[in-house]
């Protein structure tokens, strides 16, 4: 296994946070947490005090995104992989690791500039996350969902998410450029899939730019009504779908993409499947959905 356990959470900026609120609350159904920043606002999907963190700033973008692992020893581990590999890394400080409520955090920035910040010991909120439609997520061992990063240079991005942090393979998919609205190339695009935990991907890493750092994050709900219901949600708070409903053809899962007052978008999904690495061996998709996923274009 992996010393990365799950995504635990994401920081984002954001120019408008109270827009955040409502489409966090009232689209994607989670719930309002309180935290130690007044100007912040916190999304709740489980026990965690927050998982989605949204602090205000002047632009619009993914800060980090947050890795969970085990306990301070496996940290450590992952500490010393980092120093072994050259790659420079900052621990957190009592500031940092106070508005985040972890125990001990370290960052670093992938290949791409992508900020990961590893960390254990989360707080946790007694209070229940109980969502106003009844939503409720698929987290625990499985983490938050996945996200999937922009990466420009395929063979660094691998090494350092495989070789380094100790992900896994999973899946891989050719991209045609045309069709992902960039110039032709001769070389294939890939996009790369990979995984820490039973869910198929907590990541997946893809050529493809995104101003705001992040181009989805997906989170999975244990009911397909949760899904049409969020669909629902979208017409009736006027929040951009930006693909119909479909199945992915790697991870089976049934969702849509919705535009986020960020500029990146939201997988809403149910239906994803899990994986052994014990069996599990990776293969190509051929095609990105069994069924659906038209991709429309967003304002
Ligand atoms: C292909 C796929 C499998 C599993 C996923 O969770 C998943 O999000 C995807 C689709 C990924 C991909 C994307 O994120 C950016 C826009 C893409 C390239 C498309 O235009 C089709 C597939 C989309
Ligand atoms: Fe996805």
């Amino acid at each position: 296994m992996s010393l990365i356990r799950s995504l635990g959470y994401l920081r984002v900026e954001a120019t408008d946070v109270p827009a955040w609120r409502e489409f966090g609350v009232k689209v994607l159904g989670m719930t309002e947490g309180r935290g130690p920043d007044p100007t912040a606002v916190y999304l709740r999907m489980d026990d965690l005090p927050a998982r989605i963190v949204v602090v205000p700033g002047d632009r619009d973008r993914l800060a980090a995104s947050g890795w969970e692992l085990a306990d301070p020893a496996a940290l450590g581990r992952l500490a010393g992989a980092l120093d072994a590999a050259g790659v420079a890394f900052k621990p957190a400080g009592p500031d940092d690791l106070a508005v985040r409520r972890v125990a001990e955090m370290i960052s670093v920035d992938d290949p791409s500039g992508n900020r990961l910040e590893f960390f254990c010991g989360a707080a946790l909120d007694t209070r229940p996350a109980l969502s106003n439609y009844g939503t409720r997520f698929v987290t625990g061992d499985q983490g938050m969902g996945h996200v999937v990063l922009p990466a420009f240079d395929d063979a660094a991005s691998l090494h350092f998410w495989t070789e380094i942090l100790g992900f896994r393979l999973r899946d891989t998919m050719r991209l045609v450029p045309e069709h992902v609205g960039l110039p032709h190339t001769d070389e294939p695009l890939w996009m790369r899939f990979l995984g820490c935990s039973p869910r198929h991907h907590s990541v997946a890493l893809a050529p493809i730019p995104a101003p705001s750092g992040l181009i989805h994050l997906m989170t999975e709900t244990s009911s397909i009504d949760d899904v049409g219901l969020a669909i629902d949600r979208c017409a009736k708070n006027k929040a951009p779908m930006i693909s119909t409903l479909g199945r992915h053809a790697n991870d089976d899962m049934i969702s849509f993409y919705v535009r986020t007052p960020s500029g990146f978008d939201i997988e809403y999904g149910y239906g994803g499947r899990t994986v052994d690495d014990e069996t599990w061996v990776a293969r190509q998709t051929t095609a990105h959905s069994v069924w659906g996923h038209r991709f429309l274009r967003a304002g």
